[in-house]
């Protein structure tokens, strides 16, 4: 399977055999680690309870330890898996790495990860790393995730949505599986109907039930939740008083650091810091957490700039840039050793924050902010605002030092304000768009949301939000269940619910090419650079793509013009260079090279899915007329028509609000325009815009606009 996230060559774990001093460091580093000491407690205790809660310090040994000593106690018999879940695929990919370096097995061996459009295990793998959204589609196929004995629900402080869903639906699992095969169970009947769907081609089911296996049970599945930083309460109570154990000590100490006085500019602040840390501390590597991508391009622009003036032998200092929109191969530099002499400073999102151990990593800087999305359902509006982290986030942040040598962390505030910070991060699901979520749980078979057991129940007007908009994209019927078959194919596709919508209309429209390209585009950060100090220059550059229409015809002209550009080139296929030309390009056109290299990444892996549900990749040609017709099928929720005074009207919401400086319909204005991002920050902006004609929306949708 090609791969979103390829990861580094998988050559470096699959090729070296550890030698013999080498598999000797890693045997004596696993004894030193502080849960070793506690491997047969553990153990008994994940005998006698099927639920366990643990907490241990960060780099005390949990996630690489844990699913190692339950492999060796004997629960991966018969072929079962123990599945480890995270809510970062990076991290599930660099765990994995450094288990099977651990177990001296080749990837995908023994010990892998499955990630979305990236997995390398095979039938022997018995240890299993993935994303907690992974496990989720994987419960789609498998309602009893009956290939396990153990789910380990790794970083449940992080409260992604994925893990919330997770530990609610785990718990139906476990009773589920305790109850004889055949029983009606809350979450089996519709999930054990798909099976027989599929099954029944190949003969040995019934009604849903595998023959010969009525009333026999499936074996227990042991759910183990953890972290460093989890209120062990709030879990052991929604698990009806589950165990909670402690493993104490870390392996290394940090020394936390504070400002005496809060700093009026963290960016400058983190400068000094990484500087002052260059020049006076040990060697080491420096670890920086930024709150997004633009901050951390600017901060790498600054570390270069101010590197000029120092002496030449002091300009040993390499910036490398982490954040979620970065193609993993990028991501995976970070991980690579600095060149002899150098030290790296990683500009990193709070991706970095979990988990993860960054090999050299002496040193943290942690500013203390980190971007929160929020979701308002009533409006349809997001916003994005950099807020001080939890103190979850940053005793993780902290905990990314002290994992091979003693560290430090330089908090940039004063020690009295950590003591007004949060204790934990609000859960994701209480702010966030729900539709994505609610398609999957109906999937899975579950028809009431509102009464389904969340740790944290979501509003129930987000809920009801949420279904509604379901129901209007033609993914649920009048009475809420899965409409077949979009609403089938719908959770099938690893898209929003909306960009799925676009993809089975632009199957109708015979324009799929062309929606395959856009939806590619609007999934990655920002395909444009904009760098502050060059904006005009910039807009010219870029000016050539423009089309009067709007962005969607835009970013569908950059792609193409760049997929031109290399074919006159005649590049295809010469590997690095393909890298360079590109660059260069994107550099000239102000165009973002990792964004557009991710989009390429993204629009051949949904490619492959929709050929898989049997679509006919088509074009339009030039009959952008139809494409425009087709988005406004689509985005027909995201509709907003002109005002008198030039402001716009969000038809779905009514919420008054401006198209965003970066649009090409910036200065146009037409009369009405669909968008694909409602978004608050100085004011209310739509992005990514495109002109329509507003008679569409009642001929295109009339289930939701009427004629007049
Ligand atoms: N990729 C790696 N390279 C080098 N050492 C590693 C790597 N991964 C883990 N280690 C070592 O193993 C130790 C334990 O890591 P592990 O991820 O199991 O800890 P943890 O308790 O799960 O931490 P956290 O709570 O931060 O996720 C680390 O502190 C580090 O010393």
């Amino acid at each position: 399977m090609p791969s979103m996230a390829q990861g580094e060559p998988r050559s470096s774990v699959q090729n070296s055999k550890p030698n013999f001093s080498m598999r000797q460091k890693i045997t004596e580093h696993r004894k030193s680690l502080p849960i070793a000491s506690v491997e047969k407690r553990l153990i008994e205790e994940v005998r006698k309870n099927d639920i366990l809660i643990i907490v241990g310090e960060t780099g005390s040994g949990k996630t690489t330890q844990l699913p190692q000593f339950l492999y060796n106690a004997g629960f991966c018999r018969e072929g079962k898996m123990i599945g480890i879940t995270q809510p970062r695929r990076i991290a599930a990919v660099t765990v994995a790495k450094r288990v099977a370096e651990e177990c001296e097995v080749q990837l995908g061996q023994k010990v892998g990860y499955s990630i979305r459009f990236d997995d390398t295990t095979s039938n022997v793998t018995r240890l299993k790393y993935m994303t907690d959204g992974l496990l989720l589609r994987e419960a789609l196929l498998d309602p009893h995730l009956s290939r396990y004995s153990v789910i380990i629900v790794d970083e449940a402080h992080d409260r992604s949505v994925h893990t919330d869903v997770l530990l609610a639906l785990l718990k139906k699992i476990q009773r589920a599986r305790l109850k004889p095969i055949g029983e009606k169970t809350e979450i089996g009947h519709m999930a054990l109907e798909m099976q027989t769907k599929t099954r029944d081609e190949n003969g040995p089911q019934q009604n849903g039930v595998l023959r010969g296996c009525q009333g026999r049970k499936l074996s227990p599945l042991k759910l183990i939740i953890m972290s460093a930083s989890l209120d062990a309460r709030v879990f052991s109570e929604y698990y009806g008083g589950a165990k909670a154990v402690h493993v104490q000590g870390r392996q290394f100490p940090v020394d936390i650091l504070y400002t005496v006085h809060p700093e009026s500019d963290y960016i400058d602040a983190a400068l000094v810091t990484i500087f002052q840390i260059h020049m006076e501390e040990k060697p080491g590597d420096i670890l920086v957490f930024l709150t997004g991508q633009d901050e951390i391009e600017s901060v790498e622009r600054l570390v270069q700039e101010r590197l000029q003036h120092l002496p030449e032998e002091k300009r040993k200092l390499l910036p490398i840039p982490i954040f979620s929109a970065l193609p993993s191969e990028q991501q995976m530099k970070a991980f690579a050793a600095a060149p002899p002499g150098f030290r790296k400073v990683i500009l990193a999102t709070n991706i970095a924050e979990t988990s993860i151990t960054i090999p050299g990593i002496r040193y943290v800087i942690d500013p203390g902010f980190v971007k929160a999305r929020t979701y308002d359902p009533r409006k349809g509006m997001e916003s994005l605002d950099v807020v001080p982290a939890s103190k979850a986030q940053t005793l993780q942040r902290s905990g990314r030092a002290g994992r091979e040598v003693p560290g430090k962390c330089f908090r940039l505030y004063p020690e009295r304000e950590f003591e007004k910070l949060e204790d934990s991060t609000k859960p994701e699901i209480k702010r966030c768009n729900l539709s994505n979520i609610i398609l999957q749980l109906k999937a899975l078979g579950i028809e009431d949301i509102i009464g389904f057991d969340f740790i944290d129940k979501p509003s129930s007007g987000a809920i009801v939000k949420a279904l509604a908009e379901l129901h209007s994209l033609g993914a649920l019927t009048d009475d809420g269940k899965l409409e077949d078959p979009a609403g089938y194919q719908m959770s099938r596709l690893p898209l929003e619910p909306i960009y799925s919508k676009a993809l089975i209309l632009a199957n109708q429209f015979n324009c799929l090419e062309e929606m395959l390209i856009t939806v590619a585009v609007l999934t990655v950060e920002s395909i444009f650079y904009d760098p502050r100090e060059k904006r005009e220059e910039a807009r010219t550059a870029r000016n050539h793509f423009a089309s009067v229409e709007g962005d969607h015809l835009t970013y569908l002209s950059v792609y193409r013009e760049s997929d031109e550009f290399l074919e006159k080139k005649n590049v295809a296929g010469s590997g690095n260079n393909i890298d360079k030309i590109m660059k260069k390009w994107c550099k000239e056109n102000f165009v973002n090279s990792r964004s557009l290299k991710h989009a390429r990444d993204i629009y051949r892996q949904i490619r492959e899915h929709v050929v898989q549900m049997g679509f006919n990749v088509s074009s339009c040609g030039s009959d952008m007329l139809e494409f425009r017709r087709c988005l406004a099928a689509s985005f027909f929720l995201k509709a907003a028509q002109r005002q008198l005074d030039g402001t716009y009207r969000a038809l779905e919401s009514g919420e008054i609000v401006h198209i965003h400086p970066t649009s090409v319909l910036f200065r146009a204005k037409p009369e009405c325009v669909i968008f694909d991002e409602l978004m608050q920050t100085s004011k209310k902006y739509i992005k990514n815009v495109t002109r329509i004609d507003p008679l569409w929306l009642a001929e295109l949708a009339p289930h939701h606009y009427k004629t007049e």
